[in-house]
């Protein structure tokens, strides 16, 4: 099964709590590139009922405008999780994030759940696209199972806080902590083709500490970032956005390597940097997510 927005920009994924109608209703404006209706732990308890009526309403009756529809069900500890899925399949939910995902088999109990509904409520089988949250020292250690467990699965998202529970630390602001969890799973998400997400920045005020940590995991290979408020939407999409001498570069290494490639020279330089095949790709991709945020306007 291949589906055609299995690997589309996803630089913001924004948090809501599906527990406040108001906060569901119209947040497509503030343009994020996916929106994540929160049924797990935004909502009390004793909301889980209410906030899983209204996140339906708006599934079923909010036009999004071309803003992907994320939804964060309850984990598979909970009574919830199966009844949050049938409400996300009712409503055309674009994909469910799994939270506290641990392995493979959890991941194909969702994918199973999924079919069912899909069937119940006629919609196209495999229309339903899935990713998971790592958020344990075992979820972590089995990223690269999860990646490759579904051909639903569009990424993995490290979930800072839950994890560093487990790991009997804290989320300091340095990143230290992190380190270890971040380079394992951008490993195993590119070994197995999907994309990776990192977790929130929850220290709200400090936009300067979210920019460093954005710039960090935008370095290290990251697709995009968690994040729980419209403030934090301008800095990652600028960081994560290819600047105006990234697609200059870019397009001369490409037209250079294709034009010395005719004339049999495999290295050379371009703007003083020593440039060979091996850069090819990379060149291809800054273009691609170039085009993809809009702010492409070459020929390549
Ligand atoms: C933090 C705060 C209460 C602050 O509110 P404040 O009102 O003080 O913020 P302000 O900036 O003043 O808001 C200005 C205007 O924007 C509106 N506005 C704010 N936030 C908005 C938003 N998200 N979407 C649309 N609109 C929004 C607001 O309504 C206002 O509108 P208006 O009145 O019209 O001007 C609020 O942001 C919020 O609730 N965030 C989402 C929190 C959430 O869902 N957490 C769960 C996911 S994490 C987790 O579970 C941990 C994890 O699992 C993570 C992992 O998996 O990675 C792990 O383990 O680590
Ligand atoms: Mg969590």
């Amino acid at each position: 099964m291949s589906h055609p927005n299995k690997k589309r920009l996803r630089r913001s994924m924004m948090f809501l709590n599906a527990q406040k109608p108001s906060l569901i209703k119209d947040p497509y404006l503030y343009g994020a590139d996916s929106l994540m209706l929160d049924l797990e732990d935004a909502v009390a308890v004793t909301a889980k009922d209410t906030a899983r009526f209204s996140l339906y309403q708006a599934l079923k009756n909010v036009d999004y405008r071309g803003c992907e529809r994320v939804v964060r069900i309850n984990g598979l500890d909970t009574e919830y999780w199966k009844e949050d899925i049938r409400c996300c399949i009712a409503g055309g939910a674009d994909v469910l994030r799994i939270p506290k995902t641990e392995d493979a088999k959890m991941v194909k109990a969702v994918e199973d759940a999924v079919l069912a509904a899909e069937r119940e409520f006629e919609r196209p089988e495999g229309s339903t696209l899935l990713m998971a949250a790592l958020e344990s020292a075992k979820g972590v250690m089995s990223a690269y199972e999860v990646c490759t467990s579904s051909e639903r699965m569009i990424g993995i998202a490290l979930s800072g806080g839950d994890y560093t529970k487990d790991l009997q630390t804290k989320i300091t602001g340095t990143g230290v902590e992190l380190m270890g969890a971040r380079q394992q799973m951008i490993i195993a998400a590119r070994a197995a083709g999907v994309q990776c997400f990192d977790t929130v920045w929850t220290d709200l005020d400090n936009l300067e500490g979210f920019r460093k940590e954005v710039m960090l995991i935008k370095d290290m290979g990251f697709d995009g970032k968690s994040i729980i408020n419209p403030r934090q939407i301008p800095i990652v999409h600028e960081v994560f956005t290819p600047s105006m001498k990234e697609i200059i570069f870019s397009e001369k290494v490409i037209r250079e390597i294709d034009s010395k490639r005719k004339e049999g020279i495999g290295v050379f330089t371009v703007d003083g940097k020593m440039i060979d095949i091996a850069f090819y790709d990379g060149a291809q991709r800054v273009i691609a997510l170039a085009k993809a945020s809009g702010v492409y306007k070459g020929e390549l």
